[in-house]
């Protein structure tokens, strides 16, 4: 391990010194312009959380993506496809705030300690499997990324360029799967598509389901003109019916465009259709389904116009809910009443869906803070099943093992039609799902499939419940920090007095509900408002807003 090279591997890619780095709710994230030296350290952080996973590979995304075209990230993918362990947060911070702001000595200083103190051996060698979303700075940030990789740790690597984040996920997991079979070069993201198109297409098989009309007309998918886009195009190559899905906002090769007035983000905070739909008549009818992707194809929302040209949206609740109420009718058909299932969710679930999953569907929920780390960790430790969601679309199902052992053992036992079939389904569902993280093609397929199944209309998937009036909205503050929370973050303990205030406000309006925390993507404080009466609803946020603004300034 050459670490003197540090500093003249730094000259050569990277410039930004005296910035402070912070590590947000999804990696790092900031203006590209300012994230060449923290995509430099991110690069010797993986290498060693590699080394420390015994030279397991270890996935590094270069992606920023709902935020506008010229911010980019990073975030380091587990050996199993999951994020960053939490303990390594802090590293990944101190390394690039110390190279940013201190002299490169203090750098090798805090690797080697890093090295003693987690007890790494430096002579194993590290693998790492990069790659990227479609924006413009994504090629020059990879450069400082993969810098010190060869030079430093004669590190193996993998570069799969543009693809999705959760497609790199699934494939780092892949990697270390099969490891003893396959060559580590030979894995491209054709073992995601085929991985992917055979479960769905299994899946089907078992109901022999042919024509999705039952369902809609056509699926009308909005890119956010990102990497889904192309990568979804050539994906659905390999599925049945792929003359109904119609592509929008498809113009990756345009990244100025990406997200603007378009994508899951924009859909679900605007309440409104993307850009693109309106351009071709054609596509606006009521017997579509409408789905858009985020920037970097891992998140999903749905949507649908009735026949009055009216919007409604099925956002990750409304996904949550969907599958909670199909895996739970399964479960019972097949007697497993004992596999457990749950839902997780954020405090920005729509109070709607968290009455009705535990009044109507009667399963247990569970709530966490923002971030699908958080959401993640519970899923895998408080169910067998745990479906979670953010409001926004990101998430997925996590399986446990107790799952497929008690499913597969009532496979082998039964001789029940019913029963056989009901488990079937179970395990092939499972397989269509991206369990190592929230996937928006995995989870259109999951969607589908459930709607295909359970042969249910998008107005007939939306009947579950009625979202309550609701408001997401975010100001501008000199300081964000300022803002900090408890109680998964529902109420505020800085500064002090402000959830006090807004208390007095919220409970003025019927059903009232409201929270305020700082972004950990973006520069910005945000507002959460919702209530049995939308115009209550605007104003409480307005007032809110005002009494935050007074605070600060
Ligand atoms: C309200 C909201 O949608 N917050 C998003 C957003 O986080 P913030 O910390 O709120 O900026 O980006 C995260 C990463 O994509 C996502 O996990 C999260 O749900
Ligand atoms: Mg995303």
């Amino acid at each position: 391990m050459q670490l003197e090279l540090l500093e003249s591997l730094f000259d050569k890619t990277c410039k930004t010194k005296n910035y402070t780095y912070t590590y947000g709710t999804a990696g790092f994230r900031d203006k590209a312009a300012v994230l060449d030296t923290v995509m430099f350290t991110t690069g010797i952080i993986a290498s060693l959380r590699s080394m420390s996973h015994q030279g397991k590979a270890v996935g590094v995304m270069i992606t920023a993506s709902h935020n506008p075209p010229m911010d980019n990230g990073v975030k380091i993918i587990e050996p199993d496809g999951s994020m960053l362990s939490q303990s390594w947060e802090s590293l990944a911070t101190n390394l690039a705030n110390i190279t940013a702001n201190e002299n490169f000595l203090k750098s090798i200083e805090f690797i080697k300690n890093l090295i003693i103190s987690l007890n790494i051996d430096s002579n194993i060698i590290p693998s790492i499997v990069v790659g990227m979303d479609s924006r413009e700075s994504s090629p020059r940030l990879m450069n400082c990324l993969l810098s010190t990789l060869s030079p430093i740790f004669n590190a193996k690597i993998i570069n799969h360029n543009m693809l999705t984040t959760p497609q790199l996920h699934f494939l780092t997991a892949y990697q270390n799967e099969n490891c003893n079979i396959i060559p580590a070069e030979k894995i491209t993201v054709n073992q995601y598509d085929t991985n992917f198109q055979t479960a769905f297409n299994d899946l089907l098989k078992l109901y022999e389901i042919k024509n999705f009309n039952n369902c809609f007309n056509n699926l009308i998918v909005d890119c956010a003109n990102g990497i889904g886009a192309p990568q979804f195009e050539n994906f659905i190559k390999g599925l049945p019916q792929s003359n109904l899905i119609k592509f929008i906002n498809n113009n990756y090769k345009h990244p100025d465009t990406l997200n603007n007035s378009c994508g899951a983000d924009f859909v679900k905070t605007q309440q409104k259709l993307p850009a693109g739909v309106n351009d071709d008549p054609s596509l606006l009818t009521d017997s579509n389904l409408y789905c858009s992707f985020d920037g970097d194809a891992d998140r999903i929302i749905f949507y649908y116009i009735d026949q009055t040209n009216k919007f409604h949206l099925l956002d990750g609740d409304k996904i949550a809910t969907l599958f909670a109420k199909f895996l739970k009718k399964l479960l019972l058909l097949a007697n497993l009443n004992d596999i457990k299932l749950g839902i997780v969710q954020t405090a920005y679930a729509n109070g709607s869906s968290t009455t009705y999953v535990s009044n109507t569907l009667n399963v247990p929920v569970s709530c966490t803070k923002t971030g699908v780390k958080h959401l993640h960790h519970e899923a895998q430790t408080a169910y067998d099943i745990g479906i979670y969601f953010e409001a926004n679309g990101h998430g997925t199902i996590l399986f446990s093992n107790n799952f497929y052992s008690k499913v597969q053992s009532c496979l082998e036992i039964t001789k029940d039609e019913s029963i056989t079939k009901a488990c079937k389904t179970l395990l092939a569902f499972s397989k269509v799902i991206n369990q190592t993280v929230g996937d928006a093609i995995a989870d259109l397929l999951g969607v589908v499939a459930t709607l295909l199944i359970s042969e249910m209309k998008p107005y007939q998937w939306d009947q579950q419940y009625t979202d309550l009036p609701n408001l997401l909205s975010k100001v501008i503050v000199p300081d964000r920090n300022v803002f900090k929370t408890t109680d998964q973050e529902r109420k505020l303990t800085s500064p002090p007095g402000l959830q006090n205030k807004m208390d007095t406000l919220i409970n003025k309006i019927e059903m009232g509900r409201a929270f305020v925390r700082a972004s950990g993507t973006e520069d910005a404080v945000r507002i959460y408002c919702e209530g049995k009466n939308a115009e209550d609803v605007k104003k409480l946020s307005k007032d809110i807003e005002a009494l935050i603004m007074a605070e600060v300034n």
